[in-house]
């Protein structure tokens, strides 16, 4: 089962996967930069200011290899990943036609998304903290407004994938948000068992 942690930069993912690391016996991925070949993209992807075509390209890449490397030959197991074709998507759509991004990324995966996505949502308040706090990389500078209109194209992004999804407050404390995606994990677990 291939299952996402969604949010825009800053929301809690990398925190909330540290978590279930030592809760869940799965393998955990990342985008961009889960293989050795993806590393250098990402490398590329958050300190070079390219044209976005290319960025976008380097991201399918990215993508693609870790899909071939790691999620076909485990999709029977638990797979959680740090974002996924749902950040894909959500990112690209401000520049290019949603439909021909749903094939790009079609042929970039042979069409393997996540069956579950869980999205952690950001109040802007928390937003503008939570970035004042760190040094930001070439897609972080894009600024506020323009991480709130991603935030909202995760969403929508999954409604028309019809991709279920649960959708979390990013501003509750950190053992609660815990707390509702173990239980939504174990349940999703014991569905399939
Ligand atoms: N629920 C939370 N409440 C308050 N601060 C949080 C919470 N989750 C994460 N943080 C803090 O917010 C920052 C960004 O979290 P991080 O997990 O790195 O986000 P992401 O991986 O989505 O970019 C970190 O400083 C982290 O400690
Ligand atoms: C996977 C993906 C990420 N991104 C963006 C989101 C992030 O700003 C950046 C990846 O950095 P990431 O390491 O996920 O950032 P953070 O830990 O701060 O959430 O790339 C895209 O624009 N397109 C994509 O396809």
């Amino acid at each position: 089962m291939y299952i996402a942690i969604e949010g825009i930069d800053t929301a809690g993912k990398s925190t909330q996967i540290e978590l279930l690391k030592k809760e869940f016996n799965a393998i955990f991925i990342k985008e961009p930069g889960f293989t050795s070949f993806g590393k250098k993209i990402r490398e590329i992807l958050l300190n070079e200011d390219i044209s976005k075509k290319a960025e976008l390209f380097l991201f399918l890449a990215d993508r693609s290899e870790t899909i071939e490397e790691v999620v076909k030959p485990n999709i029977n197991k638990l797979i959680i990943s740090d974002r996924s074709v749902i950040s894909g998507i959500a990112y690209a759509m401000e520049f290019f036609d949603f439909d021909m991004l749903v094939n790009l990324n079609k042929f970039a995966t042979d069409s393997i998304f996540p069956e579950f996505v869980i999205i952690l949502k950001l109040e802007k308040e928390d937003l503008i903290y939570r970035l004042s706090q760190k040094e930001k990389d070439s897609i972080e500078k894009r600024g506020i407004e323009y991480l709130l209109k991603i935030q909202d194209n995760i969403i929508a992004t999954c409604n028309r994938l019809e991709i279920p999804y649960l959708l979390l407050e990013a501003s509750k404390n950190i053992e609660e948000i815990n707390f509702r995606i173990k239980k939504a994990i174990s349940g999703l677990i014991k569905r399939d068992n």
